[in-house]
């Protein structure tokens, strides 16, 4: 198949990396909005021109505040990486199989990943869901590294 169809809607392998790269970066996105409603809700700021009121409380440390920043900021550290890696994983024309669960098992473990640092869960909760979604990532890497230098 050529690139400009492995690239296409055509390609049932692309249609499902679409889906899933959609889901797992609107996952990534709420994460803004999980953080903001908490810095609304308590008046906690960012920046000086932010302040309304009272400037001692409006720079307060906020435990849940941080814990979104952290979780959030570890999706910018995985999800990137999967989004271009599973595109290029796309070009290796990978069995359907082979690649729903390559995209399945990434993005189920970044929603778990995400719950457990939320919640939170007991470790190891977030170090596996972090691991499982960062070997899934490797192991499409590693197909290709294999392809890309023949
Ligand atoms: N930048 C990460 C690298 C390692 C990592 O991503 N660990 C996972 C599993 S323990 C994690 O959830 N780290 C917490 C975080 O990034 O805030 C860190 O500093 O922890």
């Amino acid at each position: 198949m050529a690139a400009s169809s492995l690239l296409s809607f055509e390609n049932e392998v692309f249609g499902l990396y679409a889906w899933y790269a959609t889901a797992v970066t609107l996952k990534m996105m709420f994460m803004s909005l999980y953080v903001s409603q908490y810095r609304l809700r308590r008046r906690i700021v960012v920046n000086p021109e932010d302040v309304r009121g009272d400037k001692e409380k409006a720079f307060r440390i906020d435990p849940d505040i941080e814990r979104g920043r952290r979780c959030h900021r570890n999706d910018m550290e995985n999800i990137p990486p999967f989004l271009v890696v599973g595109l290029l994983y796309v070009l290796t024309a990978p069995t359907v199989s082979s690649a729903t669960w390559h995209f399945r098992i990434f993005v189920i473990s970044r929603f778990f990943h995400t719950v457990a640092y939320l919640t939170p869960l007991p470790q190891p909760s977030r170090a596996l869901g972090y691991f499982v979604g960062m070997c899934a990532t490797v192991s499409m890497a590693i197909n290709v590294l294999k392809i890309g230098h023949m």
